[in-house]
């Protein structure tokens, strides 16, 4: 099987998690997009169920699909988060997002999720973060170059984002993204806090103890893992 069908998988499974009355936050990606497919068939199934999309990709797939969508004007919590991840930590469920380049949004949603499931296939699964991806970092057009070079004495080395046209690749919030390659990263939740120390950090795609689930699928079949197991 494929990459792609794992993560299918993975996505179907989380989305039988949402129940009637929920309040439901979308993710971004592929894996994430899976979701959302599956969660417009439960919708015309008769589920119900509101949705905060991530991004506005991620909004118009749901509006396709007819999902009602909601915002946090109307709801304070959300109750259930299914996204995806670029690297998931074995045990702490700490993990690296944003290669999407939709971070903000998505933590946004995240920091308020009772609940937040991640779907990915088993690539993603590491020991250690930055292992194998760079870590997203959005930060403010204004003075990116400073900022960049405050995040390089920190130890990564930080490269902006750029579109196939070779332009700087713009976040939906406006703000553009390093690309920071750092040695494998012992200790996340300090990297943390000292990346969003830095003036003109926007957000970083650290996400620490955030994630309470997530879905994996692989060769050998399909894991639920929750943190510490
Ligand atoms: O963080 C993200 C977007 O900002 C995505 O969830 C992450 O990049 C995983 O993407 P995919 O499911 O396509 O592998």
């Amino acid at each position: 099987m494929s990459a792609s069908e794992y993560k299918r998988q993975a996505a179907e499974l989380a989305a039988e998690m949402v129940e009637d009355g929920m309040v439901v936050g979308l993710g971004t990606g592929s894996t994430a997009a899976f979701v959302v497919e599956a969660l417009g068939r439960r919708h015309k199934e008769g589920l119900r169920f509101v949705a905060i999309p991530t991004s506005v990709a991620t909004e118009k797939q749901a509006l396709g699909l007819g999902i009602p969508l909601t915002t946090f004007g109307e709801h304070a919590r959300v109750n259930l988060t299914i996204d995806g991840a670029d690297e998931i930590q074995r045990g702490t469920l700490n993990l690296i997002k944003g290669l999407g380049g939709a971070l903000l949004r998505e933590k946004i949603v995240a920091a308020s999720s009772d609940r937040l499931v991640i779907v990915a296939d088993d690539t993603k699964l590491v020991d250690h973060l930055g292992m194998k991806t760079l870590l997203p970092v959005e930060v403010t057009s204004f003075g990116w170059e400073a900022t960049a070079r405050q995040i390089e004495r920190l130890g990564g080395q930080a490269s902006p984002r750029r579109n196939r046209e070779g332009a700087f690749f713009v976040s939906d919030g406006g703000n553009l993204i390093l690309d920071c390659r750092f040695p494998v990263i012992s200790d996340a939740g300090r990297l943390e806090q000292d990346i969003r120390s830095i003036v003109g950090v926007v957000e970083s795609g650290l996400f620490v103890g955030m994630a309470t689930d997530a879905i994996v699928a692989g060769g050998e079949g399909i894991a639920h893992l929750t943190v510490g197991a």
